[in-house]
């Protein structure tokens, strides 16, 4: 399909913006993470993502994963895994689950430091149309 291409810019729930934008011929992609929301209240900031798709051509849509390093603020990563749909209007679709692991200051502490949460993202308009 020529839709479900990962490249461009999506959008989620949080408004938050990601750009894939570097494809490797094996699957590979980069790209940045502009976040919304912040652990610590501080202002959205800009951070690196880097992940890989699987490759089908024709059949089927792709399956992802990538992380992203939390820039600054804090001392987090987390890691998105999901699958790439295009809705019966056509409309194309990244439906994932996260895993947000935040630093803690000790093992004991460990328990509670990884997050899960669903994220769709959807495309967002560029003025291209
Ligand atoms: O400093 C930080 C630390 C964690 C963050 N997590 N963001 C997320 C975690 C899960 C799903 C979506 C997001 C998002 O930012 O859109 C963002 C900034």
């Amino acid at each position: 399909f020529l839709q479900c291409q990962l490249n461009g810019l999506w959008r989620n729930d949080q408004d938050s913006l990601m750009e894939i934008s570097v494809l490797g011929d094996n699957g590979d992609f980069q790209g940045q993470y502009l976040t919304r929301v912040t652990l610590s209240g501080g202002c959205a900031q800009i951070s690196p993502l880097r992940g890989a798709q699987q490759q089908l051509g024709e059949e089927g849509w792709p399956t992802f994963a990538f992380t992203v390093r939390w820039e600054k603020f804090s001392n987090a990563t987390t890691a998105f895994v999901g699958q790439c749909f295009v809705d019966a209007g056509g409309k194309e679709i990244l439906s994932t689950m996260w895993l947000l692991r935040e630093a803690v200051g000790s093992l004991e502490e460990d328990w509670k430091a990884t997050r899960v949460g669903r994220n769709v993202f959807t495309r967002k308009r560029t003025t291209k149309g």
